[in-house]
This record gives C-alpha cells, sequence and structure tokens, in this order.
C-alpha cells in the first residue's frame, strides 16, 4: 500500500435481508437495486465501492437519503459488516480482524461523530469528553488532562463541568468533536455530523472543522447530503445514488467533468464562480512576445499570426512581465521604434492557478488584458485566461463547452 494511502477499499458491498449470495450474484450479473429488492427481498446499501482514502484529506460521501452513505461509513470500522469485500486501514485487512483486534483497531485508528452527538446527559462535559479513555484504560488524571486538552481543542475551554443540557447544539457538537479527538485517532468518521445545526452555528462548525483540520491533519471521512458542505469541507468528494458510486474527485473535477447525467444534475446549480480556477481555465502554452529578443515587429507578426491584439511578454526563464498591445506595437513601428520593452503594460491581471473565477473577474475590469497564470514562487508564465472565457464560466457552462470555445477562439 502506497505511503499516503490510510484506507483502501475493495469492492464493498453490502446487502440487507435474508437472500444476500442470491441478492449478490444478481448485482454482479448487474441487475439493478430495485428489481433485487423485487425479487430478493434484498436491500442494496452499498455496491462495490472501490477507492482510497489518503493520509491527511477532507474525503467527504455525499448523496441523497438512502444512497448508501451511512452504510458506507459503518463499513469502515465495521460497524456494519460488509456483505463483500475488503477495507484495508493503515495496510491491515480489517475485514478479517478478530473482534479484540477490531476493537484496538476503534479504539486507536478511529473515531466515530455522530449527528445526534450521542452524549451521556448525566455525566459532565468533562467526563463525557474522558468517557473512552476510561474505557481505554487510562488513569483518573491522565484522562482529565488529555479530556480538557481535547475541549480547549475545540473552544468550550470552561465549560467543562456544565452538563450536555446546559450547552447549546453547536456546543454539544463540539463536545462530540472533542470527544472524537480526545482518542488522538488518525481517522476520524463524521455522520452528518452537522445536519442537526441551525446554518449559522452550521457554517461555524465547518469553519472550525477546517481550522482544525489545518492543525491536527487527521484522515477525515465526512458523510453529508448538502453539496454545499460537501464542497466547503472535500479534499475530495464521492458522489453515491443507489449504493453506487457515481463519482469520485475534486469539486472542479465533478463540476467541469460530471461522470453522469446524474451528477451532472445534480451539481448545476452550483455557483461555479467560486470553484473553477485558473488553472482549468487557461490556455496553457499561449503565444508570448520574448523580453530579451523580440522587436515590434516580430511581436506583432506574432499577434497577427494568431488574431489576438495582446501578447504576454516573458523573459528568458519564462518569468510573465507584462502584456504589449497591438494598437501601440503598430504605433512604434511608424516611429521606427524597435524594441518592444517600453510598451509593455505591467498593470494587467496576475493569478496563481488556483485563482477562482470569482477572485479574477474583478480584476478584469477596466482593462481588455487577459489574466495571466503564473507560478505564485517563480513568476514563470503558465497560461493565460482570456476575458471571454471568464465571462463565460460566470455563467454556467461545462468542460466540453469550454473546450469547444477555446478551439474557436483558436481557429479566429
Ligand atoms: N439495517 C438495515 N436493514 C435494511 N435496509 C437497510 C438497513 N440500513 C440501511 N438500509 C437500506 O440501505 C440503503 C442505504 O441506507 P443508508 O442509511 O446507508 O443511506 P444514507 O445515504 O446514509 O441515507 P440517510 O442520509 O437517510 O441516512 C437504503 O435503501 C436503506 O433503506
Amino acid at each position: 500500500m502506497k505511503d499516503n494511502i490510510k484506507i483502501q477499499l475493495k469492492d464493498i458491498t453490502v446487502i440487507f435481508g435474508k437472500k444476500r449470495a442470491e441478492a449478490l450474484k444478481m448485482l454482479d450479473q448487474g441487475v439493478s437495486k430495485n428489481e433485487i429488492l423485487e425479487k430478493t427481498g434484498c436491500t442494496v446499501g452499498v455496491n462495490k465501492a472501490s477507492f482510497d482514502i489518503k493520509t491527511g484529506e477532507v474525503f467527504v460521501v455525499m448523496g441523497l437519503s438512502g444512497s448508501g452513505k451511512s452504510t458506507l461509513l459503518r463499513c469502515l470500522n465495521r460497524l456494519i459488516e460488509p456483505t463483500a469485500g475488503d477495507v484495508i486501514v493503515n495496510g491491515r485487512n480489517i475485514t478479517k480482524e478478530s473482534d479484540k483486534e477490531l476493537l484496538e483497531t476503534r479504539r486507536t485508528e478511529m473515531s466515530m461523530v455522530f449527528q445526534k452527538f450521542g452524549l451521556l446527559p448525566h455525566k459532565t462535559i468533562i467526563d463525557n469528553v474522558a468517557f473512552g479513555l476510561e474505557i481505554r484504560g487510562e488513569s483518573g488524571a491522565k484522562r482529565l488532562e488529555i479530556a480538557q486538552d481535547s475541549i480547549n481543542t475545540v473552544g468550550l475551554e470552561g465549560f467543562q463541568n456544565q452538563y450536555p443540557s446546559q450547552l447549546s447544539g453547536g456546543m454539544q457538537q463540539r463536545v462530540g468533536l472533542a470527544r472524537a479527538l480526545a482518542n488522538n485517532p488518525e481517522v476520524l468518521l463524521m455522520d452528518e455530523a452537522f445536519s442537526a445545526l441551525d446554518p449559522l452555528i452550521r457554517a461555524d462548525m465547518q469553519d472550525q472543522l477546517l481550522e482544525l483540520q489545518n492543525k491536527l491533519k487527521k484522515t477525515v471521512v465526512f458523510i453529508t447530503h448538502d453539496l454545499d458542505e460537501a464542497i466547503k469541507l472535500g479534499d475530495r468528494i464521492a458522489i453515491m445514488k443507489d449504493g453506487f458510486i457515481e463519482q469520485i474527485g475534486t469539486a472542479e473535477d465533478i463540476l467541469t467533468e460530471p461522470a453522469s447525467e446524474y451528477v451532472q444534475a445534480f451539481v448545476s446549480n452550483v455557483d461555479r464562480k467560486s470553484i473553477i480556477t485558473a488553472n482549468t481555465l487557461m490556455f496553457e502554452k499561449p503565444q508570448v512576445a520574448q523580453y530579451e529578443r523580440d522587436g515590434v515587429e516580430v511581436a506583432i507578426r506574432k499577434m497577427r499570426k494568431v488574431s489576438v491584439e495582446v501578447l504576454p511578454v516573458v523573459d528568458n526563464d519564462h518569468i510573465f512581465k507584462g502584456f504589449v498591445w497591438l494598437k501601440d506595437l503598430v504605433g512604434a513601428h511608424k516611429e521606427k521604434k524597435h524594441s518592444i520593452k517600453e510598451f509593455i503594460q505591467t498593470q494587467g491581471p496576475m493569478v496563481n492557478p488556483d485563482a477562482t473565477v470569482e477572485q479574477m473577474l474583478p480584476l478584469i475590469t477596466g482593462t481588455e488584458a487577459p489574466v495571466a497564470v503564473t507560478d505564485e514562487q517563480s513568476g514563470k508564465l503558465k497560461g493565460i485566461v482570456t476575458q471571454i472565457s471568464l465571462i463565460v464560466e460566470a455563467t454556467s457552462f461545462d468542460r466540453e463547452q469550454i473546450e469547444e470555445l477555446k478551439e474557436n477562439l483558436n481557429e479566429q
């Protein structure tokens, strides 16, 4: 197993009902979930899920109610036994572990955070958080110290001696998170952890999780039915339907290259402006003027060759220096000037490849220049994003349409 892979799922299938063997066979033959239910009375919870979860990533599983998210998550720590397939955690096949080994895996490697907090009402916050440590056999003083640390980590310092009913929903969920963190697990399994919270508190918890994740760098598997939440939290997102994983990718992958009509319909209302980046939109090897070599005439010829009115200028190391405009160079040509250097406009919009459409749009107002996409560290030009593709992207074109548009622009 590669170093950066924390969890591997291999053909995980879960079937509920008595005639599982028969249902499994039908599933292998490609029979639909509905037909299997009709013929065998069995429900397909998860249908041959195979994918890797990387160390330190927030992996979101998203889908509508009944799509199999919770079932899939529960296979990861075997709260649900897969009907077929393997779950490999840290290189060990936990589907083959004995009950004792599994218990150890759950205690040390994975913690779960539930939607309904699951706090013990008659215990104080600190005792709730320390509860798992008690089961693990930590001494009294030690577990209180760890629990207090964990409470502080989620921003609840001072509330340790209160009871769950004295805390708001958001705070109770923080306790749930603190309890999970107290075990210092490598993997956090979060099942609709924020779904029961009011929208503002929910957004706050999402921010806090991201902040914590920046520091703690756990591997997080997060279940949600909310696409906005999935996009906000997920380094990668798996979209499930009827137990089947329709697509896995970054939010941008899923938006720009939806794997099925289902996914496309699912993401059709997403505000793409905040997700699509310069990296996706840019022309990768644009025509450029050479800072050291090209004179006015050569630059004009280059522009005419590709029918553009503006060229990015780069030096010998491909570092972006600015733009030159045809209208300026034509004038210079008449005046028999030869160097382009004095005509370079250095104020043109410049971004790094991660810049979103939303961030680029304000940069193009008041200028006609394309956006130069440069490497943040080296300053090298990586590509340019034309104003037209930015504006189109701010509306709602898919990847195929963008490619078509780029081709058309290239041909002009
Ligand atoms: N214990 C069970 N017995 C029978 N069928 C079950 C059981 N648990 C889940 N299912 C079925 O398996 C499928 C997947 O359910 P699951 O709860 O994993 O979906 P989900 O995407 O998490 O939905 P939700 O968001 O509503 O929790 C559904 O069709 C559900 O009815």
